[in-house]
């Protein structure tokens, strides 16, 4: 389970000391999650998740995280509201470690999404697009396009070890993707990692919020929309639910119509999505010792997708 840091009962009440939250009733760790500490907090004022930064999350870019999910609740996006301290600030340390509280998010995400979770997922990332305009925050996609081939450099063993052969077709996309990544698309802060695990639904099927945004940075919409198709739209046996793309594109442009550049773009930022995900799983498996907590995501998995984008999708 993904909880890096453990906290004694004394720890958590000299920490609840510093906010205006009461006393703590109930105060457990949350096994989801590969990259923090995640805590269910309930004290005398209402249910928090109070998290534990850890390995990936750099310190330096948590004012940003924090300060965009502020930004967003204050737009009536349903995100995670940080809560401020004493001294009204929302970034802490607990056991030498950053941390913050956020406001707990009722819903439940979707294991197998449906054809109408796609819908309304869509419809929820079109709408965080818009939320998320005029924020003043700024942060580079560090896993963007030209982060990929010095990335790949690092792990091309792995490849070969997962797959013989795999790091000569890893080095044919990466020249492909140079070539043709799409340049100027309409951009802005984007969340980058909307996967199902990180949409909450309510009990009805209706989109109902937006989880996780430590990879959120300025990138391309429709960059955040093909990591979406790819995440949301491949069935278990590896083929590409179209149905279930045209739901999600057709929920998002019910609030954000994509200009006719998008559109066209799309089937290569979607193959470049699924390179992102494939490399940083790639990365993952070779760093993840044997009897770790948590299980590594299958590498595979986004090769098996990125096959399928190597054909280039007809979406429109
Ligand atoms: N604001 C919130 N409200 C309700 N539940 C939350 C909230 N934040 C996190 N959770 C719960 O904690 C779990 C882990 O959270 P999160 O996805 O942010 O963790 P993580 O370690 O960054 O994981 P990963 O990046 O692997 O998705 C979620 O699946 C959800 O159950
Ligand atoms: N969503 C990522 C994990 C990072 O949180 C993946 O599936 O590889």
């Amino acid at each position: 389970m993904a909880v890096y840091t453990d906290i004694t009962d004394d720890e958590l009440a000299a920490f609840l000391q510093g906010y205006d939250l009461g006393a703590p009733l109930a105060f457990k760790g949350i096994a989801e999650g590969v990259e923090n500490s995640n805590f269910l907090l309930e004290t005398e004022k209402g249910r928090y998740i109070l998290t534990v930064y850890e390995r990936r999350v750099k310190a330096e870019d948590l004012p940003y995280f924090l300060n965009l999910l502020t930004w967003l609740a204050d737009k009536g996006y349903p995100s995670a509201r940080p809560v401020p301290d004493r001294n009204g600030r929302t970034l802490s340390t607990l056991r030498g470690k950053p941390a913050a509280i956020v406001e707990f998010m009722s819903g439940l995400s979707a294991r197998k999404p449906t054809v109408a979770h796609c819908r309304e997922a869509g419809e929820g990332l079109a709408w965080l697009h818009l939320a998320g305009e005029g924020y003043p925050g700024r942060r580079a996609n560090d896993l963007g396009q030209a982060a990929w081939a010095p990335l790949f450099a690092k792990h091309r063993k792995a490849a070969e070890d997962l797959k013989p052969g795999l790091s000569a077709t890893i080095d044919q996309d990466l020249a492909q993707l140079s070539l043709m990544w799409p340049r100027n698309l309409p951009s802005g802060t984007v969340h980058a990692d909307y996967f199902p695990d990180n949409v909450f639904f309510r009990t009805d099927g209706k989109f109902a919020a937006t989880i996780d945004f430590y990879f959120a940075c300025d990138d391309a919409y429709a960059y955040d929309l093909a990591v979406t198709l790819n995440a949301w739209c491949f069935e278990a046996d590896g083929s590409f639910n179209i149905t279930a793309a045209k739901a999600l594109l057709n929920g998002y442009e019910r609030r954000r119509p994509l200009s006719p550049a998008e559109k066209e773009a799309l089937p290569i930022l979607a193959r470049g999505a699924a390179m992102r995900f494939f490399l940083t799983r790639l990365a993952d498996w070779g760093a993840t010792p044997a009897g770790a907590l948590v299980r590594p995501k299958d590498p595979l998995e986004y090769e098996r997708k990125l096959a399928v984008h190597r054909e280039g999708l007809v979406l429109f």
